[in-house]
């Protein structure tokens, strides 16, 4: 048995049990069930705009509330306290909050700070040289310095990432990552994210409009649509043509391209009565 099947093995499954989240009156996951997500897999959750997915993990990091059952393993999520449940489920949402003057790796020793890791407090010496090692391995150790406030869009995605990774969670959540990176930024970002799953036998869940980067990086594909998971399994089985056009309403294909890697291509937007 490798290492990292050893770590697996030992880890816990994320299992998700009617699940209904809201706000107010407005009911946005309906009575979602899952198959539980494993150890070293990454599964891209995935589905059209308003579809809930950013709601979905909200409610897992216990940021809105909901019904239904959540454990890993054999803990109830719901019952945590919130500090116990961000040592152990890390989320990464779409925006970083604004008006931060504190400089990347200041927030990075913060973060470790208000959640120390599964081993205990660290000092902050351990937390600069975790900081700044974890920047190389993103590589964006010039920004180490950099007050977030003052970064470009994508750099504070970046350091947004860095911010969930450095916790070393038992759940990697990310909300749309690579929406502000360019091209070779989203490459290396989930390649990483995917080598960091694996290696250290996390569950990765990331949103992704991007069919394609979704295709490539993931073991699983979640598709959520109208409050509930509509597809879930690998990125073959789920993303389909039929698919494209009853979830997104575009006529599309998914095509290998010389690499072998699928491609997800959207030709037209159907009009709403020839979506299935
Ligand atoms: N704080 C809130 N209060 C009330 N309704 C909300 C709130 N946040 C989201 N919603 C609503 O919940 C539904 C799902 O939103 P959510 O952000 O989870 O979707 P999403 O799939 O992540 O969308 P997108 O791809 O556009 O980011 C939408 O109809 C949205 O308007």
């Amino acid at each position: 048995m490798s290492t990292a099947q050893a770590a697996e093995a030992t880890r816990s499954t994320l299992s998700i049990e009617d699940v209904s989240v809201g706000y107010g009156r407005k009911q946005v996951i309906d009575r979602m069930s899952a198959a539980p997500l494993l150890p070293g897999t990454l599964t891209a959750l995935v589905g059209p705009n308003g579809a809930g997915k950013s709601t979905l993990l909200r409610s897992l990091a216990g940021l809105v509330p909901g019904k239904g059952r959540l454990r890993l393993g054999t803990r109830d999520l719901r019952q945590l306290p919130l500090s116990e449940r961000a040592r152990h489920v890390s989320f990464m949402p779409q925006g970083l909050p604004q008006g931060v003057a504190l400089t990347v790796l200041e927030t990075l020793i913060g973060a470790l700070r208000a959640t120390p890791p599964a081993g205990g407090p660290v000092s902050d010496e351990e937390a600069t040289r975790r900081g700044i090692a974890l920047l190389e391995r993103l590589g964006i150790a010039d920004l180490a310095l950099r007050s977030l406030d003052r970064l470009s869009g994508g750099q504070r995605q970046l350091a947004g990432l860095a911010q969930a990774l450095i916790r070393e969670p038992d759940v990697l959540m990310l909300d749309e990552p690579t929406s502000a990176l360019d091209l070779r930024f989203q490459l290396k970002v989930m390649g990483l994210v995917r080598d960091t799953v694996r290696e250290h036998a996390l569950i990765g869940i990331v949103v992704l409009h991007d069919l394609a980067l979704a295709a490539r990086f993931s073991d699983r594909v979640m598709v959520l649509h109208g409050g509930r998971l509509r597809a879930d399994g690998s990125p073959d089985e789920t993303l389909t043509p039929a698919l494209l056009a009853e979830v997104y309403g575009v006529r599309g294909r998914v095509e290998r391209c010389s690499l072998g890697h699928l491609l997800v291509l959207a030709d037209e937007a159907l009009p709403q009565q020839a979506r299935a």
